[in-house]
């Protein structure tokens, strides 16, 4: 049987993972294909410390490898938005199908990547796009398609997760945390993604897509990162029975859907609130099956090369079928006529609990003036803790609310703020109490 010649763009962490796995496993991958994958070419600045190309066709141009007439299968692993958009568009249109981790591309690019693609007959696979190594968009696509889908909710950046995790167990700094995590090849070229849940954002956009089916729209994800959380607030939650973890949230509901990332208080016992370091997982709820858990590594090299290279698997087994029936891109049959056109709601409509923390003056009836203004926005208190005062004069006072509209939290929050005896901005994290079985 004639191979499948792959052309590997990027040797950095997942290039380097994806070459190794492809290398060392090539006997079972050939026996799963049913014929050989070869790499035909690789496309290079560097080359990671791990892998050894020695033999192998190289170029540092990988516009060469998108034109290469004797590769059938690029592989982009460049990262980034506009470099790895014309590389992308430049296989296409030579013919090549395409695999690639970068979720940035497929978030923002993704609707003109899939036409383009559609247009020319190609493949462009994304698994390792969404929680790294966690065969996840496989699942919701695929082994989910009976379901309308309820909800989708999970931890899917493992730089943020790591970072929450060792902070909290091992009382480090942030900074010491996020250092390591890159260290270990899981953060973005620009930590910035990971830490302000942009990186969330991308995956989440996708997530919602498949879904749903309606059109990716990263531009109207609400996106909240983790770098104001404190240690003060990761051991309230504590007390209060709840971990802090950032969540990507995407809800069916009757105005539209919810899609937003930002840190969220879990009960403690929820599976989800026990997913710790670079460790994903996300919980998806189907009309008929009821909620499933889907969990791995969310980063890393050769866990995100075993997504990298099962997509060059699926693109091996599927190079001869006809392509107006491979399994859609998202999910949803056609380029536009089976796309739904459901709203994503804005952030002010979102009903939901909150953990808030404020530093008070302590002075008599400050509480009651916060009260006040929190029953004026119709917003009532489930649990309030107020501290000894520990900062010269200013006492912190933590409260958890019962679930209220964003609008109105939005409106009490600049009034406290702007009380004389408030001092500096409230913390305000959302609380999630999904169902059973996340
Ligand atoms: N690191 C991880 O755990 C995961 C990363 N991803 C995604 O995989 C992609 C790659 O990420 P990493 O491997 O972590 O990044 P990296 O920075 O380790 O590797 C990227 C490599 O691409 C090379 N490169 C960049 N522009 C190039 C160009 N024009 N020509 C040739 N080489 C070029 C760089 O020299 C570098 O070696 C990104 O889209 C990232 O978001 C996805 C899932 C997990
Ligand atoms: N930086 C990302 C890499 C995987 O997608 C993460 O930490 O999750
Ligand atoms: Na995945």
């Amino acid at each position: 049987m004639k191979p499948v010649r792959v052309g590997i763009c990027g040797l950095g962490t997942v290039g380097g993972g994806t070459f190794n796995v492809l290398t060392r496993n090539a006997d079972d991958i050939a026996r799963r294909a049913g014929r050989p994958i070869v790499i035909e070419q690789v496309g290079h600045r560097s080359i990671h410390p791990d892998c050894d190309i020695t033999g192998i066709n190289a170029t540092t141009d990988v516009f060469e490898v998108a034109t290469n007439p004797n590769v059938d299968v690029l592989v982009e692993l460049i990262g980034g938005y506009d470099m790895a958009r014309e590389l992308v568009l430049t296989a296409i249109e030579h013919g090549k199908h395409v695999v690639t981790a970068n979720k940035a591309l497929i978030a923002v690019h993704g609707n003109e990547i899939f036409k383009a693609a559609h247009e020319k007959g190609v493949i462009v696979a994304f698994e390792a796009a969404v929680a790294g190594g966690i065969p996840v968009i496989k699942s919701l696509r695929e082994g989910l398609g009976a379901n309308r889908i309820e909800w989708v909710a999970g931890i899917i950046n493992g730089t943020g997760n790591y970072i929450l995790t060792h902070m909290r167990d091992e009382g480090r700094a942030f900074e010491d945390v996020l250092a390591e995590a890159q260290a270990l090849g899981y953060a973005e070229s620009d930590p910035t993604f990971d830490v302000e849940g942009i990186d969330a954002a991308h995956k989440l956009t996708i997530l919602a897509s498949i879904a749903y089916g309606v059109p990716l729209q990263f531009e109207k994800a609400f996106t909240e990162g983790i770098s104001r959380i404190t240690a003060e607030d990761v051991e309230q939650a504590d007390n209060l029975g709840y971990i802090i973890k950032h969540l990507g949230i995407s809800k069916r509901t009757d105005q539209g859907l919810e899609l937003r990332v930002h840190p969220t208080l879990i009960p403690k016992e929820r599976l989800l609130a026990n997913v710790h370091g670079v460790k994903n997982a996300i919980a998806i709820m189907g009309d008929a099956v009821g909620p499933t858990l889907y969990y791995g590594a969310g980063a890393g090299a050769e866990p995100t090369a075993s997504a990298v290279v099962a997509d060059i698997l699926d693109v091996a087994r599927d190079i001869a079928t006809d392509h107006h029936y491979r399994v859609p891109y998202l999910a949803f049959s056609g380029i536009d006529e089976d796309v739904s056109q459901l709203p994503i709601m804005p952030m002010e409509e979102i009903t939901t609990a909150y953990y808030l923390r404020l530093l008070a003056v302590d002075r008599p009836g400050v509480l009651a003036r916060v009260a006040t203004i929190l029953s004026e926005q119709g917003i009532s208190i489930e649990a309030l803790i107020q501290k000894e005062a520990t900062e010269g004069e200013l006492v912190p006072i933590i409260l958890m609310t019962h679930r209220t509209k964003e609008r109105q939290m939005n409106e009490a929050i600049r009034e406290i703020e702007a009380m004389a005896d408030i001092a500096g901005p409230v913390t305000r994290i959302r609380v999630e109490s999904l169902g059973e079985g996340e």
